[in-house]
C-alpha cells in the first residue's frame, strides 16, 4: 500500500463524494448538459491558473533537485491542460480573454486558495498531500470512464475522457504518485498521518463541491 491508497483508504466518503459525483455519472453516461459542461470547464481554466502558482510554490519550496523537477512537471502538465480547455471553449466561440475575465465561482475561490493555503502555511509534503486527489483523481475518472464507454468515437465528452484516460497523462499521475510515496517516505512520521488525511479529506470534498458548481448552473 503506498501513501496514497492509504489516504484514500482512510478518506473513503470523501473521495468517493469526488470520484463517483453525479457530474462524473452523467459525464461518462452523455447526458451531462453542456451548461454544466462549460460552466465548469470555463471555472477549470481559473482553476488552473491557480493551480500553476501551486504547483510554482511547490518549487518553491523544494530544496533538492528531483522536488523542483517533480514540480516542473506539474506544472507542464497544467499548461499542455489549459490548451484542451481553449480548444473546447473556442467551439462556443469563447475566446482566452472572455475566459480570463469571467469571475470566479465559490467553489473555485474555496478550493484553490485551500491549497496554496496548504503550501503557504505547511511543508512541501502537506503541498503535494493537498495537490493529489486533483492529479492522481483526474487519472483514475478518466481511465474508468473510458474503460466503461470502450470507444469514444460518438460520445459527446472524447476530447475531456481522451485526455485524462490517455498515456501522456496517465504517466504523469503515475509520476506524481510515485513522487508523493518518496516524499513521504522522507518525511512522514506515523504521528503526522491524521493531519494529512485532513488535508487529503479536504481537497477532495472541495473536488466534489467543484464539480457540484457545475452541476448547480445548469
Ligand atoms: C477541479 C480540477 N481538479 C483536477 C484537475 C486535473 N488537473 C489539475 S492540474 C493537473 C495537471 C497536473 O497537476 C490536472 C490533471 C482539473 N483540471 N480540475
Amino acid at each position: 500500500m503506498d501513501i496514497f491508497d492509504r489516504l484514500k483508504a482512510a478518506a473513503t466518503p470523501q473521495w468517493n463524494s469526488y470520484v463517483d459525483h453525479e457530474f462524473v455519472r452523467q459525464m461518462g453516461e452523455g447526458t451531462l448538459s453542456e451548461a454544466a459542461f462549460r460552466t465548469y470547464l470555463v471555472q477549470d481554466y481559473l482553476f488552473l491558473i491557480q493551480f500553476a502558482r501551486a504547483w510554482a510554490l511547490a518549487a518553491y519550496k523544494s530544496r533538492r533537485p528531483a522536488d523542483i523537477r517533480a514540480a516542473q512537471a506539474g506544472l507542464a502538465a497544467i499548461l499542455d491542460e489549459t490548451e484542451l480547455h481553449l480548444r473546447l471553449c473556442a467551439r462556443w466561440g469563447l475566446t482566452q480573454a472572455d475566459i480570463e475575465a469571467a469571475p470566479e465561482h465559490q467553489a473555485t475561490v474555496a478550493y484553490t486558495r485551500y491549497v496554496l493555503d496548504c503550501g503557504a502555511a505547511g511543508d512541501l509534503l502537506e503541498l503535494h498531500v493537498a495537490l493529489a486527489p486533483c492529479v492522481i483523481g483526474y487519472a483514475e475518472i478518466g481511465r474508468a470512464l473510458s474503460e466503461r464507454i470502450g470507444d469514444l468515437s460518438n460520445h459527446p465528452y472524447r476530447e475531456w475522457i481522451a485526455e485524462y484516460a490517455g498515456e501522456g497523462y496517465q504517466g504523469v499521475a503515475t509520476a506524481a504518485r510515485k513522487h508523493l510515496d518518496e516524499l513521504a517516505a522522507r518525511s512522514m512520521t506515523e504521528q503526522r498521518f491524521a493531519e494529512l488525511v485532513e488535508i487529503f479529506g479536504q481537497a477532495s470534498s472541495l473536488e466534489a463541491d467543484f464539480w457540484q458548481m457545475g452541476l448547480a448552473s445548469q
